[in-house]
């Protein structure tokens, strides 16, 4: 069939383009369920390796399956040579994005699998791709530090060894906790810019890194993934005083943004085009970060994060969205500001390729429809 609506809607908002059973956004409720199960619970009871399993497969693994898939995981670790010998010719300058993009790319390129569009070569490289974006993330952070490649660890799960490899000791449990539950929150949000991008490209009947990697293009800008990157940004303008009282800082922090609201700024971190009463995975990562900043005892980051979400919450009752507890919990375990992104691509490389798959099987042609307001016709 091929009939047309008139109806534009800019953005695609409130359209409706397929079906998914990956993961259910509830805006009324204020919940998101991946495969039925509630990503709080999952935070709370799962290791992100059994949610990543999850994604995929549709059901939780069972012992013997979490035995298998984490030793597959373990194997695939290390950064490929000729990985590492493209990221070390690309620029310190160059966004950390853009290294995870091109590294995916060159996987993409490289893996025998590549053309192969069966499920099975599927899975493969999506498992492939989950085991060894940790690598590049945390080697693309230590060479711009003048450090060196940490090699993995086998006998740590799957984000103690990411801190591992990023700075080269072992985080203590609390770090990995928080950063585990960070990963699971991230893993999936249906049809998202980035995820909506990778099934546009497999729709195409394109290649799995192919759509991979336009979905890191996609997660980059600061109206997406970006936004927990500028939201350290925003932090860092308002300027961390590592000796100030929280409720001095949550002072500065609202004045800031009565200052950045009255010209009409965008603030990264909030809002969101689903949820317009609060982002669901706000509180469980709003709960790790408050362990972080009791762990590093920083009460002052707290104080910026209470003053820029009361005065947003008055002057336009807003609420913030994940990126907002994340983007200073990544800064207060020690990531780079513009590693934050990439972290989120590790994660979303779960959720993506769980919805190539899903697209790949049930496919037809993503292709809308414009209506043109351009001159009309004419001659020469
Ligand atoms: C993991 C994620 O990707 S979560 C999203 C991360 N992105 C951000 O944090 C970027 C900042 N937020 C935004 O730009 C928006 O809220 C979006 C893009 C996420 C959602 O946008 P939409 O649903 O299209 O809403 P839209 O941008 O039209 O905003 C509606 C109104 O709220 C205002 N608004 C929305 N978000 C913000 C914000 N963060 N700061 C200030 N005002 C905002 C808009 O200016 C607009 O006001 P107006 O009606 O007076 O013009
Ligand atoms: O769903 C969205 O539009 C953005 C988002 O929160 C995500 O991708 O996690």
């Amino acid at each position: 069939m091929n009939s047309a609506t008139t109806e534009i809607r800019k953005g695609l908002t409130g359209v409706v383009v397929d079906y998914t059973a990956i993961s259910k956004v509830n805006p009324d409720t204020n919940s998101l369920l991946y495969r039925g199960y509630p990503v709080q619970e999952l935070a709370a009871k799962c290791s992100f390796e059994e949610v990543a399993y999850l994604l995929w497969n549709g059901d939780l693994p069972t012992p013997e399956e979490l035995v298998a898939f984490t030793r597959q995981e373990r194997a695939g670790r290390a950064l490929d040579p000729a990985v590492k010998q493209v990221v070390d010719a690309l620029p310190v300058t160059a966004h950390p994005m853009d290294v995870c993009r091109t590294a995916a790319s060159v996987m993409g390129a490289r893996h025998a699998l590549a053309e192969d569009s069966t499920r099975e070569a599927n899975m493969a490289k999506a498992v492939d791709l989950f085991a060894a974006m940790p690598a590049v993330v945390a080697y693309d952070q230590r060479r711009r530090r003048g450090q060196d490649l940490v090699e993995p660890r086998e006998d740590l799960g799957y984000s103690a060894n990411f801190l591992w490899m990023s700075f080269g000791e072992e985080a203590v449990p609390e770090v990995v906790e928080a950063f585990d539950v960070s990963m699971i929150l991230y893993a999936e949000h249906s049809f998202n810019a980035s995820t909506f991008t990778a099934r546009v490209v497999t729709s195409t009947l394109s290649d799995f890194h192919s759509a991979v990697t336009a979905a890191i293009g996609a997660l980059k800008g600061p109206l997406h993934g970006g936004a927990n990157e500028a939201v350290m940004h925003t932090f860092e303008e308002i300027g961390i005083r590592s000796e100030e009282s929280l409720e001095d800082a949550a002072a500065r922090a609202k004045s800031w943004m009565e200052n950045a609201l009255a010209q009409k700024k965008k603030v990264m971190g909030f809002g969101h085009r689903v949820y317009k009463h609060g982002d669901s995975r706000v509180p469980t990562m709003k709960a790790a970060l408050d362990q972080m900043i009791a762990h590093y005892a920083r009460p002052e980051l707290l104080g910026l994060y209470n003053g820029l979400e009361q005065a947003m919450e008055e002057a336009k009752a807003i609420k913030p969205n994940l990126d907002y507890p994340a983007g200073p919990t990544y800064h207060l375990m020690g990531f780079d500001t513009q590693m934050f992104t990439p972290i989120f691509v590790a994660s979303r490389i779960t959720g993506w390729t769980a919805h190539i798959m899903e697209q790949a099987a049930s496919n037809s042609l993503i292709r809308p429809l414009s209506a043109y307001n351009g001159v009309e016709e004419r001659s020469l």
